[in-house]
């Protein structure tokens, strides 16, 4: 089954001047893919991803993930499909630093109202895959970034969720701990089937991912497959983003 099926979807940013950030874009992702969403800067990633999220709502066409469509719920509703169906990891970790570590992870169950006993075996069993158990108990300034990507990884499939979401989740990370994190999703994602979208400006990173999808003023210009090797997949990733062009820091 198709976890995420978007159709004809268009955004218009209305303004003093509106403008057409997506337009008729139609992607499906299958259960177990690890799709990456690459474009120029202004492309509309960014836009594509808050309305999948559902941060924001479509102009026109249809956002569908497991079967519902999560622009047709009310707030309440929608708060409760957002917290149990949908992962998010961010550039900038988003972690709460109030707390530990292993509180951050534990949030989504807490706020579903899972029970302290079944939590703490979660975050331990989860802290186990990530490698980070020797700093569960640690507030999350304490941590390296990579720690703290690793963290906000574990916060965003603890719940196990349909889709993870993820917006440039190495963007600020050192190239070593980039592809820590980038083995880490790949790895959770063939041992617990996690189905996921990437956006990133990062090649290196996209070479993880089964597909690669790329966005051109606001369209659907190229899809691209892996193959067996991650090194050519990598290139013709950098060969499509020379034809698309942009700034250089979209191949960065
Ligand atoms: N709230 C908004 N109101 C009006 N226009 C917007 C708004 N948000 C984004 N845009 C415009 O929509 C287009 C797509 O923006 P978006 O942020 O989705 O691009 P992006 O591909 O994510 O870019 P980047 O890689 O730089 O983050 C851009 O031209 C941008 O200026």
């Amino acid at each position: 089954m198709d976890v995420l099926h978007v159709k004809e979807l268009s955004k218009i940013y209305k303004g003093k001047v509106s403008h057409e950030a997506l337009t008729d874009i139609d992607l499906t992702i299958g259960k177990g893919e690890i799709v990456g969403v690459m474009g120029p800067s202004g492309s509309g990633k960014t836009t594509l991803l808050n309305v999948i999220s559902t941060i924001d709502s479509p102009t026109t066409g249809s956002v569908w993930i497991e079967g519902e469509q999560p622009h047709l719920l009310d707030a309440e509703q929608l708060a409760l499909f957002r917290r149990r169906k949908l992962g998010f990891v961010f550039q900038f970790f988003n972690l709460l630093n109030t707390l530990s570590v292993a509180e951050n992870m534990a949030l989504p169950l807490a706020l579903d109202g899972v029970n302290p006993d079944e939590i703490g075996e979660r975050v331990e069993q989860m802290a186990e895959r990530l490698g980070i158990q020797a700093i569960l108990n640690k507030r999350t300034y304490e941590i390296s970034g990579g720690q703290a990507q690793r963290t906000a990884v574990g916060r965003a499939l603890i719940h196990r969720p349909a889709l993870i979401l993820a917006d440039e989740p190495t963007g600020n990370l050192d190239s070593k701990a980039a592809r820590d994190v980038m083995d880490l999703l790949t790895e959770l994602n063939k041992k617990q089937g996690t189905t996921m979208m990437l956006v990133t400006h990062d090649a290196k990173a996209a070479s993880y991912c089964d597909r690669v999808i790329f966005i051109k003023d606001g369209k659907l210009y190229n899809e691209i497959h892996a193959g067996d090797k991650r090194t050519v997949f990598y290139q013709n990733i950098i060969n499509v983003l020379s034809l698309l062009g942009g700034h250089r820091y979209d191949l960065s």
